[in-house]
């Protein structure tokens, strides 16, 4: 297979702010490549590296075999993730607008069609919602049929059918050979999308791989989430490890415990547990480890890793962990 993007130890300063700091990574052709990240890690700043907005201070890039300033515009198409379109053309307007800007464009129409925008075609572009907003500049970037696709957020703002269209797109443009990186703060999106992905943080390449290469060796065991008021101590007899439900996901870690590690057929002993102790709860969810586990994991461990080089740490644990993760990248 050819690498159609092939950076090595790009780094990037802004003065004092350090936005990549060695970050290598290498897509073959016809692969969806995913990165994920923490904001602040680099994305967007490694996504301009390689499509010749910034200029990176040190390190190589190439894409489709050629520098990115020198690479032929009609072969790459590229949504960045701030876009302003000009307000006051329609949707159709606009994709005929960007298409003009190509050789050998596709028919506005049909990529109005892909991104489900036909009954909106008129509207002018400051009168489409957010989510209609940001499907117009998905199309804009198709356009002129790219053979590599660089999306930064697609999805953002877009509401859930909206965001399966896109979806729905992407694998379509996939299946079709194209290449695509893809910059995302949503792991479901990284996980039914990405051939493989990888995670910034910091500034570079902590992991990278298949989303289950990448949950098999960082996203640790199976979560049996008890909704309860109890605390942890409460369950200091239980032959499971016991914790606090990462705040990541969305919960107030007071109003849960997470067991890890329980077979699904164990679930009952847990609960044997709860009743013989007269622990009240109101849920009980069994979960598979899954990439947002995998991205808490790492993304935290870099943090602890960089606030302990910075010397305002606590001692955190996570080196032996990262030293693994820098293995995997
Ligand atoms: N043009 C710029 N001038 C100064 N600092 C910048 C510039 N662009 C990016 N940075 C800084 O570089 C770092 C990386 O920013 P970048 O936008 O690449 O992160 P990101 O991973 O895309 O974040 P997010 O998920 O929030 O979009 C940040 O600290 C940011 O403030």
């Amino acid at each position: 297979m050819t690498a159609v993007v092939d950076a090595t130890d790009l780094e990037k300063r802004y003065g004092e702010t350090v936005a990549l700091s060695g970050a290598s990574l290498s897509v073959e052709s016809g692969e969806v490549f995913g990165l994920i990240g923490p904001n602040g890690a680099g994305k967007t700043t490694l996504v301009r590296a390689l499509t010749g907005t910034t200029e990176p201070d040190t390190g190589t890039a190439r894409i489709l075999g050629e520098s990115p300033a020198a690479v032929d515009r009609d072969r790459l198409g590229v949504l960045p993730q701030e876009f302003s379109p000009p307000a006051r053309l329609s949707a159709r307007e606009l994709l005929s607008y960007y298409a003009g800007l190509y050789d050998d464009p596709r028919d506005p129409d049909d990529v109005l069609a892909d991104v489900g925008l036909v009954d909106a075609g008129e509207t002018w572009y400051e009168d489409l919602s957010g989510g209609q907003q940001r499907r117009v500049c998905v199309g804009s970037a198709l356009v002129n049929d790219p053979d590599l696709l660089f999306l930064d957020e697609p999805t953002t703002g877009i509401d859930p059918a909206g965001r399966r269209t896109v979806w729905g797109l992407i694998e379509d443009l996939a299946a079709d050979g194209t290449t695509v990186v893809l910059t995302t703060h949503d792991m479901a999106e990284a996980e039914r999308l990405a051939d493989r992905v990888g995670l910034l943080a910091d500034g570079s390449l902590v992991a990278q791989g298949t989303p289950e290469a990448l949950v098999r060796d960082h996203g640790g065991s199976s979560r049996l989430t008890i909704e309860t008021a109890a605390d942890p101590a409460a369950f200091a007899d239980l032959e499971y490890p016991v914790e606090r439900p990462n705040q990541g996901r969305g919960r107030s870690p007071d109003s849960a415990v997470v067991v890890r590690d329980v077979d699904p057929a164990a679930i009952g002993t847990v609960v044997d547990y709860l009743e013989a102790r007269d622990i009240e709860y109101t849920e009980l969810s069994w979960a598979e480890p899954d990439l947002e586990d995998v991205y808490l994991e790492l993304a935290d461990t870099t943090e602890r890793e960089r606030t302990d080089r910075l010397g305002g740490g606590d001692g955190g644990t996570g080196e032996s962990d990262l030293a693994q993760a820098g293995e995997t990248a």
